[in-house]
């Protein structure tokens, strides 16, 4: 099934034009990279995808459905910046995230934070940047999603963390869900990636597997977006 379908999706704020005429589809089991940029239109589709902005023009399915309280259900979002307030303990959050989300799993999210050294009594604003984004990063992960959207997931984590964070994201989701991952830092991630699409002035300028890009064009993803992005 379908997990997203974008028709003729057009989106302006007053004069700019941020997305125009995007046709997409995202199957079922597939790790894609968003990737464009600065200000072409990734952070845009995102919101729009997650029902936090409505389209100029177009259509919207998640699942088939137009984006709601349904389609929000099937999606774990994580933002492009903090959202959590920050006097809550990570133990806290975690009892929320628990009442509010069905699909949440406690013990996915206790066994990460454990993994990298994250005290779950710890207050997130007594937290450095990269470590309050390993905590989202962990509570959005620990979601049994259909679709995980993740805007800039990996930006202020050390090296040494983005390995294990990567290695998580991979191993953690379900064989029929899809992740959908905008980030700059293509060589770190080009390795989890099969599909990349790449976005231009808010048009979609490729959409094709990686094994394709790699077959094709002989280089690696990084290499490619230099190559069609250079300024
Ligand atoms: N609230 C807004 N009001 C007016 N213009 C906006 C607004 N948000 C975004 N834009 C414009 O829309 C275009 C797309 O922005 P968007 O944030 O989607 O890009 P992006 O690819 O996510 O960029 P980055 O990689 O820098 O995060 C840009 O020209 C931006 O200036």
């Amino acid at each position: 099934m379908s997990l997203v379908t974008c028709k003729d999706l057009s989106k302006t704020y007053g004069s700019t034009t941020a997305l125009s005429h995007i046709n997409l589809d995202i199957e079922e089991g597939h790790i894609i990279g968003l990737l464009g940029p600065n200000g072409s239109g990734k952070t845009t589709l995102i919101k729009i995808l997650n029902g936090l902005l409505t389209p100029s023009a177009g259509e919207v399915y998640i699942k088939e459905a137009p984006v709601g309280t349904e389609s929000k259900k099937v999606i774990s979002y994580l933002p492009d910046h903090t959202y959590l307030g920050g006097g809550m303990r990570v133990n806290e959050i975690i009892d929320f995230f628990k009442d509010f989300y069905e699909d949440f799993e406690p013990e996915r999210a206790y066994d990460m934070l454990e993994k990298l050294q994250i005290d779950p009594k710890q207050k997130l604003k007594t937290m450095s940047k990269g470590t309050k984004e390993k905590v989202q990063l962990i509570l959005v992960m620990s979601r049994r999603a259909d679709l995980y959207i993740l805007d800039e997931p990996i930006a202020g984590v050390d090296p040494a963390a983005r390995d294990y964070i990567l290695n998580t994201i991979i191993t953690n989701y379900d064989e029929h869900a899809s992740i959908l991952i905008s980030t700059h830092l293509i060589a770190d991630i080009e390795n989890i990636l099969d599909q990349v699409i790449f976005i231009k002035n808010g048009q979609i300028v490729k959409d094709a597997s990686v094994e394709s890009i790699r077959e094709e064009e002989g280089m690696s993803i990084d290499a490619l977006f230099r190559e069609v992005f250079r300024c």
